[in-house]
């Protein structure tokens, strides 16, 4: 334990922080010069305040240790004017070497106060700002630190005539919070404590001693001290002369009032915002602590040697508080005394403090003032954290929404009241300038507007429950959807059974929600009812008062408004279903359609092996008639019309006689335009104006942009698809009709390859053509076919011959072939037609076209090659002698199925080659065709001979698991992208 003054010393000596820090060389370095109102650090405040010399010290002649030089920098022990020194007879310039050095330091602190300054000055040089920072939620503590005799009491306590600085802080106080009166409500209520020898002792109701608790979300606390609540400043006074009056004190030589003991006394202040109920609670403590003592100063002895060395342990302990936290050290040595304990949160704590340095200016006090300044400077380099106590009350946004609700509400008031006293004024304009009466509500609007209001609110509820009860059951009702057709393509068990266990907790949960839901509607619909009769209650009585026609008028509005607000919302709620509901069914028609597209290209996989049944084919085509069925299905408004594009068309037969046609292509509303995506469905119209012609190409350009790009060719197999393949009717007027499955986007025209008879009139015609088979195929038998299949099958080395011979369409030619085990044909078998014979071909010579679709070159009579090349292909074609006698020339026709855009136009006029001319092959039997590149056989009987889709996948060999793999493959990402639960 340290009691005596040099241990004192020693803790506020710099020599200390020397040795430790090894940095500073003179107390200069000190002062860091913070300035008053400095707000940009938060350094302890620290304010020294000069007592004038009292009269011991003037009858003492004592000097003066302390200059003040401005508002923060005094001298201390600073050059005394002396009288000059002279040695034999002249003027020394040395001093006196009898006498001390003057130490000469200068200190600067946030704010020096001279002997003559008032205890008011003191106030507002040092505490009346830390008011506001009360009022702003903040901690704060003042403590008055010096020597006993210093002048703390007076400065904390003052006298009467000059109230202290405690007084006037809370007057202070009292004073701006009377301004905030509007916004915030203030509790206050006050303790006063000393602390006497390690004790805690209350000083208004005086008890036994006190301890101490600390909390970490209140602080210290003191469980036992009384706390008064004061309604003026005045209360305040009174309560601390009542605890000053209890407070230990006792005479020392230093002091004729010393006060024995530290006296803290603790305002705290609860500040409750009105309007959003927030909470501060503040605490503001005055701490008037016990002068530090020489005990040969005072000359105490006995009692009074024990209350200082116990003053001086509790300050000391003080003392090395400040130098730890001026360190910046983790470690505060709190415990050390209760005073410190005590301090803690005013300290290093969550609080603005100030610190008033009391020092008197008398040489007989210079180790203690010289001690204080040293002190002073230290606590100056405190960095404190603070920040604002806000208690978070337990407010829910049901609170918020009351607020918002009830200033509305007012809001909705006054602007009623502004517009009633805005349409008096008017009537009266003129009439008076008088200023007009304050204009009153009628009281019935008044009385209506609650209930009314409430009845709004919860008929809005009520409509948010149906909707939402509306769009589960609707949710509920795609998932069951899903759930049911989801087995019907999924071919994974496992996959299923995870997706339909995922499908049925989902719905589990939607139904959940709506019993919620229900159950919530029920309760609104209740309440609703209540707010209905609380209304119907006040018109009742607003009736009775006596009815007016404005009160019935008014009532009728109220409810007419109430209706409008159900409809809109209503309203609101039908929109968005429906638009869900379209989004689905889009979804759902794209389903269907790319369900379609599959089942098409399955059925040609499977007619392709010639394992269709007649129950398939029959379902198949029921299928068809339904979707037909669909199509009857308008979505168009009344108003639309159908969207007619027009064309001309430009036909060619292969000769290289034109046509001139005009027509139309006609688009459903629904469906997009053609440059958009895919046209599912297109017609054309149109009739040849000229010429008949035994092949034609058709070529359409758009009308309704007629750029040179524009016209083309369509019946590429890459943008058309199976342009005139699928389908091909000839009726007995001459019309022929193609079925065209799709165009696709970017090309704005579609031409046929078709042949007419002698008259021109030529319709094409597109529609949904899956599944419709060539018309050929009706015409031949099944028997017919197998007994045919039968001959392939013993004589396979002439099976194209017997295929051709029996007329079948090229997938029925490719489904006998794999079915003998025979290799497939790659694109097609034709005869040579009828008329054909007559122009140098024999009947039943075969053509065979190449195995994969670029090699489309080879074209020969049995046992001959065909050669090919990039460009052209060569094509050795080997006619008997009768045929070549017989005609002329020959022919070798090609479409353009497989040839790219630039040659095709070529290719389908290729004329046989100089030496096809007749009498030059006559006694050979090999000739050469130039033929341009990939040429295929035309026959004059297109519905026979023509390249299907399927043909694309053909491979040689490939087994019909893999032919079914590869269509598989083709649609799989197709049909996934249509609705994610599409097959695996
Ligand atoms: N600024 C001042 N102006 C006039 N008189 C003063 C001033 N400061 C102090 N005094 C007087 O000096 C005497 C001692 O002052 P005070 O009791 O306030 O000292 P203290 O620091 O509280 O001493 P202790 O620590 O012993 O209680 C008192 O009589 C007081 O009236």
């Amino acid at each position: 334990m340290v009691l005596n003054r040099r241990d004192l010393e020693r803790a506020f000596s710099p020599h200390k922080h020397r040795r430790s820090g090894g940095q500073r060389r003179s107390l200069n370095k000190f002062n860091n010069g913070g300035r008053i109102g400095s707000q940009t650090t938060s350094s302890m405040r620290v304010v020294v305040r000069v007592r004038p010399q009292n009269a011991n010290e003037l009858e003492d002649n004592a000097r003066s240790v302390i200059q003040v030089i401005d508002e923060n920098t005094l001298i201390f022990d600073g050059k005394e004017e002396t009288q000059p020194f002279f040695f034999r007879g002249s003027k020394q310039n040395c001093r006196d070497l009898q006498k001390k050095p003057n130490k000469e330091l200068d200190f600067k602190f946030d704010r020096v106060f001279r002997c003559d300054s008032s205890n008011a000055d003191v106030f507002e040089g040092s505490t009346k700002d830390i008011v506001r920072s009360l009022l702003d939620g903040y901690n704060c503590s003042v403590f008055a630190y010096g020597a006993t005799g210093a002048g703390k009491t007076f400065t904390m306590l003052g006298r009467k005539t000059s109230p202290g600085i405690t007084y006037l802080t809370i007057a202070e106080l009292y004073r701006q919070m009377e301004t905030l009166a509007s916004e915030k409500e203030f509790d206050l209520g006050v303790s006063h404590l000393e602390v006497y020898n390690e004790n805690v002792q209350d000083l208004i109701q005086p008890s036994g001693p006190l301890h101490l608790r600390e909390d970490n979300s209140y602080g210290v606390r003191i469980p036992g001290l009384s706390v008064h609540s004061i309604r003026n400043a005045d209360d305040l006074f009174a309560l601390m002369a009542q605890g000053n009056r209890n407070r230990t004190q006792h005479p020392t030589d230093a002091n004729a009032e010393s006060s024995r003991s530290h006296s803290v006394f603790q305002l705290y202040v609860r500040m409750t915002n009105k309007l959003d109920r927030t909470m501060k609670i503040m605490k503001l403590s005055m701490i008037d602590l016990a002068g530090s003592e020489r005990a040969s100063a005072t000359r105490c002895k006995g009692m009074r040697f024990t209350e200082g060395a116990n003053i001086n342990k509790s300050l000391l302990a003080l003392g090395n508080c400040i130098n730890s936290l001026a360190d910046g050290l983790k470690h505060i040595p709190y415990r050390d005394s209760k005073l410190t304990r005590l301090l803690k949160d005013s300290l290093g704590g969550n609080c603005k403090t100030v610190m008033i340095a009391n020092i008197s200016p008398s040489s007989t006090s210079y180790e203690d003032t010289y001690n204080t300044l040293k002190y002073a400077t230290r606590a100056k380099t405190i960095k404190q954290t603070i920040k604002k106590n806000i208690v978070s009350v337990q407010l829910n946004i049901s609170h918020y929404a009351k607020v918002v609700e009830s200033l509305t509400a007012e809001n909705e008031k006054l602007k009623l009241k502004l517009k009633m006293y805005e349409a008096g004024n008017g009537s009266q304009e003129g009439a008076s300038t008088s200023v007009a009466a304050p204009v009153v509500l009628p009281d019935y609007k008044d009385r209506l507007s609650a209930p009314y209001q409430e009845l709004e609110a919860t008929n809005r509820e009520i409509s948010k429950l149906l909707k939402e009860i509306k769009l589960l059951n609707w949710r509920n009702s795609v998932k069951q959807k899903i759930a049911d057709r989801l087995p019907c393509l999924s071919i994974n068990s496992i996959l299923l059974g995870k997706r339909l266990h995922r499908i049925r907790t989902s719905v589990k949960q939607l139904e959940g929600r709506e019993m919620s839901c229900k159950q919530k509607l029920r309760e609104t619909i209740i309440k609703r009812n209540e707010h209905f009769k609380k209304m119907n209650c006040v018109i009742r009585e607003l009736n009775q008062d006596g009815s007016n026609a404005e009160l019935t008028q008014h009532v009728a509005m109220l409810q007419l408004q109430l209706e409008l607000e159900e409809k809109k919302m209503q309203l609101e709620h039908c929109q968005q279903l429906l638009s869900m509901q379209q989004n689905e069914l889009e979804s759902e028609d794209m389903i269907v359609k790319v369900i379609c597209d599959t089942l098409k290209q399955y059925r040609f996989l499977l007619q392709g092996h010639n394992i269709t049944t007649d129950a398939m084919i029959s379902h198949y085509n029921e299928l068809v008639q339904k979707l037909e069925g669909f199509k009857h299905i308008s979505w168009k408004k009344d108003e639309e019309t159908d969207d007619v594009h027009k064309f001309t068309f430009s036909i060619e037969d292969w000769s290289g006689q034109s046509l001139c046609l005009e027509g139309a292509v006609k688009t459903q509303p629904s469906k997009k335009p053609l440059e958009d995506k895919v046209i599912p469905e297109l017609m054309i119209d149109y009739t040849a104006k000229s010429g008949p012609s035994s092949s034609i190409m058709l070529t359409a350009t758009s009308l309704e942009n007629e750029t040179s790009e524009n016209e083309s060719e369509v019946g590429d197999i890459d943008q058309c698809g199976d342009v005139c393949s699928d389908r091909m009717l000839e009726d007995t007027t001459n019309r022929v009709s193609v079925s065209i499955n799709e165009i696709i986007a970017g090309s704005e025209s579609t031409s046929a390859v078709t042949e007419s008879n002698t008259n021109s009139s030529v319709t094409l015609e597109t529609g949904n053509s899956a599944g419709l088979l060539p018309v050929s195929q009706k015409n031949v038998p099944e028997n017919t076919e197998v007994s045919e299949m039968q001959r392939v099958k013993d004589k396979p080395a002439e099976y194209c011959g017997i295929l051709n011979e029996m007329n079948l369409p090229v997938d029925r030619m490719q489904g006998v072939a794999a079915q003998c085990s025979l290799t497939p044909l790659k694109v097609g078998c034709g005869t040579v037609p009828n008329d054909y014979r007559t122009q140098g071909f024999q009947l039943n010579d075969t053509f065979v076209l190449p195995r994969s679709p670029p090699m489309c070159t080879q074209m020969k009579t049995p046992g001959r090659l065909v050669q090919r090349s990039d460009t052209q292909s060569k094509v050795h074609i080997t006619v008997n002698e009768s045929g070549s006698t017989r005609k002329r020339s020959a022919y070798a026709e090609v479409t353009s199925k497989l040839c790219n855009k630039e040659n095709r136009a070529a290719a389908m006029r290729v004329r046989p080659s100089a030496s096809c001319q007749r009498g030059q092959y006559k006694g050979s039997k090999d000739h050469t065709f130039t033929v341009p590149e990939v040429p295929q056989l035309q026959s004059s009987k297109p519905s026979m001979h023509r390249l299907t889709p399927i043909s694309k996948y053909y491979k040689h060999p490939v087994t019909k698991e893999e032919l079914g793999k590869m269509a598989y493959m083709k649609h799989r990402d197709q049909l996934n992208r249509a609705h994610p639960y599409s097959a695996d």
